[in-house]
């Protein structure tokens, strides 16, 4: 049995920790943690779990939790995971950050684009970036484990076959992505209520967005080479879902049948990474409520650019989903044991 512990587990991260583990037979959900709604039943603040899951939600007890959880999911803003984290090597448990804290290598870079000090620099050393495509041998010895942001996952998953062979131009590659508002979590501000974002579609944190140093951070490590992004974010009226679609120069006499060769190849045994035929393209509904990434990819002869579309569930493959990715390898489990569904349709 795996005992676990959710930190902020009324966010909609967290919530959507509790609908992948609560009913999976190798798993206690040990502490539920909310500063809001500790002594409140989660099953009656969010009714799609009432009938499976009976919980009631507690404050915080960093002692408590440390002891008794084996993992512990941290989906609290950033900054928070620090301490708890902190604790829980001290007393050798396992960390699923959800937030950013451990995510840039460079304590310097996260304190630039996240205002906030960086307190744990020796942990950070040793954290292990939690993208189980890119380096799932390191996931399965962590102790510490950065889950990747929403945005990030459908880039690098978009980026990565070609940054490994190097076929890309440096600094040609523009990411223009869409994702729905709950991306801004729950707590969310007034810019994300029905009435503001209903019927619109926006653009924000245009050229100074905080994953830029992440996407470029694991770009850089894959292709051997710095490499800079441009990245816009945007936001449509849609509840969940990120689709990436992404353009960069690639180096000279590769055809559209062999990009899109190799990134088949490149995803072939990849549970949860699905190349679609070539001229097809990407929806957001199909991987909602699943862990699946599902790429269009083609090359434009005309202009010497690939462009790739990369659709993710920003709760599941975005956060969530993949933090139990991440802890079936850490615990030694099949990577996709609670986390094989088919999409909902229509
Ligand atoms: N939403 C998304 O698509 C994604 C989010 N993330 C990251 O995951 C983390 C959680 O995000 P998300 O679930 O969306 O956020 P939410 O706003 O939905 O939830 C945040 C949770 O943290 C608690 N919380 C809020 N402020 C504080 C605080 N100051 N101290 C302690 N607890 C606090 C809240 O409950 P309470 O106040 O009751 O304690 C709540 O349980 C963030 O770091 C986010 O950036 C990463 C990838 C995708
Ligand atoms: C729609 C929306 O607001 N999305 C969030 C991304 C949330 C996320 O992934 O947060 P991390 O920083 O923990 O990765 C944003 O753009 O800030």
């Amino acid at each position: 049995m795996i005992h676990v512990s959710i930190i902020g587990a009324t966010g909609y991260t967290g919530v959507e920790l509790v609908r992948l583990l609560g009913l999976r037979e190798d798993v206690v959900l040990d502490h539920l943690t909310s500063r809001t709604y500790a002594g409140q039943k989660i099953q009656h603040l969010f009714p799609h779990l009432l009938g499976n899951i009976d919980h009631t939600c507690e404050e915080l007890d960093l002692e408590q939790v440390t002891t008794d959880s084996d993992i512990i999911f941290v989906a609290l803003p950033h900054g928070h995971a620090l301490p708890i984290a902190k604790k829980a090597k001290e007393k050798g448990k396992k960390v699923i950050d959800l937030g950013a804290d451990f995510r840039l290598k460079d304590a310097a870079v996260y304190e630039e684009w996240y205002k906030v000090a960086h307190t744990e620099p020796e942990l950070l050393e040793e954290a292990v970036y939690g993208l189980p495509e890119w380096d799932r041998d390191a996931i399965k010895d962590a102790t510490v484990i950065a889950n990747p942001g929403c945005f990030v996952t459908s880039i690098l998953l978009g980026l990565m076959p070609l940054m490994k062979k190097g076929w890309v131009v440096p600094n040609s590659i523009v990411c223009d992505s869409k994702s729905g508002t709950s991306g801004a979590g729950r707590a969310g501000n007034v810019a994300n209520l029905f009435t503001e974002v209903e019927n619109s579609f926006k653009a924000y944190g245009v050229a100074h967005h905080r994953h830029t140093p992440e996407i470029e951070q694991l770009l850089t490590q894959m292709a051997g080479t710095d490499t800079m992004i441009q990245f816009t974010p945007h936001l449509v009226p849609m509840s969940r879902g990120i689709l990436s679609t992404i353009y960069a120069t690639v180096t000279g006499g590769h055809t559209a049948e062999e990009i899109h060769a190799l990134f088949e190849e490149a995803y072939a045994d990849e549970p949860f990474v699905q190349v679609l035929p070539a001229g097809m393209w990407p929806m957001t509904k199909s991987v909602k409520g699943t862990n699946n990434c599902q790429l269009g990819v083609t090359y434009d002869e005309r202009t010497g650019r690939v462009i790739i579309v990369s659709v993710i569930d920003n709760l599941m493959k975005g956060a969530a989903g993949q933090a139990v990715q991440n802890m079936n390898l850490l615990f030694g489990l099949a990577e996709t044991t609670g986390l094989q569904m088919i999409g909902l349709f229509p």
